[in-house]
């Protein structure tokens, strides 16, 4: 479970990006994160892993007080933490395995890692996640002959392969074409569902978040301004989020929180 209670991020130039976030998503959950540019997207999904520390208020994984974890006890939690993002951070020149089998680095010894020198378990389990994500007959492949959606589920398999509990994805899909978007998304559904991992993803295609998540969270100028199933999300709902004003009130379910700044 993540729980962000009283949250606030201010960067140290001054510019708030986060105000007051108050929010809990539960284990297996598929949350998108939507907003206009610079609305505070990434800052909300980044601090939940410790890429950008809070500067007010507290935030918790599984009970774990994420802002008081120093050193090593930061990677070790990041394990639980696997992170997508946009430009997939993949190493061209090299095999997909071997991109894969990263995700054991900080397990093992410097010398191991430096040679890149794998248990055989570990290999098994990096050939396990690329067959998880349908690219097993590219393991051998380097990265850079692959298309950008196949580079995508590498990189998802590298995430799979630490056994996360927890998926964050920035913009996951963004410099990707409309089919391969859907796949990759259709990856994230199936591992969102057969394996019960929370996904959160920061996304600019609304139509997409609505597809394929359960939930919604709308960010505006900092502030979660819309928390609510995504079945619930209607043009009225969409124009407080990126218009920042209500022509009426939505008709509302019970789980369906609507803030108005
Ligand atoms: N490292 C930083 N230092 C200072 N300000 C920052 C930093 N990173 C982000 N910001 C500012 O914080 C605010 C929120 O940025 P953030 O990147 O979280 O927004 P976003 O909704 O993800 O935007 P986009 O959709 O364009 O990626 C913006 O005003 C941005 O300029």
């Amino acid at each position: 479970m993540i729980e962000f209670k009283d949250v606030e991020k201010i960067y140290p130039n001054g510019t708030q990006a986060l105000k007051d976030i108050n929010v809990t998503i539960e284990k297996g959950e598929f949350v998108a994160v939507i907003g206009l540019s610079g609305a505070g997207k990434s800052t909300f999904i980044r601090c939940i892993n410790r890429m950008h520390d809070t500067t007010g208020g507290e935030l918790f994984v599984d009970n774990i007080n994420v802002g008081a974890l120093k050193g090593s006890a930061i990677r070790r939690f990041r394990r639980k933490v696997g992170m997508i993002f946009q430009s997939f951070n993949l190493v061209n020149r090299t095999t997909v395995i071997k991109n894969v089998l990263v995700a054991f680095a900080p397990d093992n010894p410097f010398w191991r890692t430096f040679l890149g020198v794998y248990t055989k378990k570990q290999k098994l389990q990096a050939l396990e996640a690329l067959e998880q994500v349908g690219i097993l007959d590219k393991a051998y492949t380097r990265v850079d002959q692959l298309s950008g959606g196949q580079q995508q589920r590498v990189a998802l398999a590298r995430t799979l392969a630490q056994k996360p509990d927890i998926i964050l994805a920035d913009e996951p899909v963004a410099s990707l074409d409309p089919i391969t978007s859907k796949r990759v998304m259709n990856d994230f559904t199936k591992i969102n569902k057969d394996m019960n991992i929370t996904i959160l993803m920061n996304i600019h295609h609304v139509d997409m978040a609505l597809e394929y998540a359960d939930r919604i969270i709308g960010i505006r100028a900092g502030e979660v301004v819309f928390d609510g199933k995504a079945s619930s999300v209607d043009d009225v709902v969409l124009k407080m989020i990126y218009e920042g004003h209500v022509e009426q009130q939505p008709s509302s379910g019970e789980e369906n929180q609507v803030y108005v700044g």
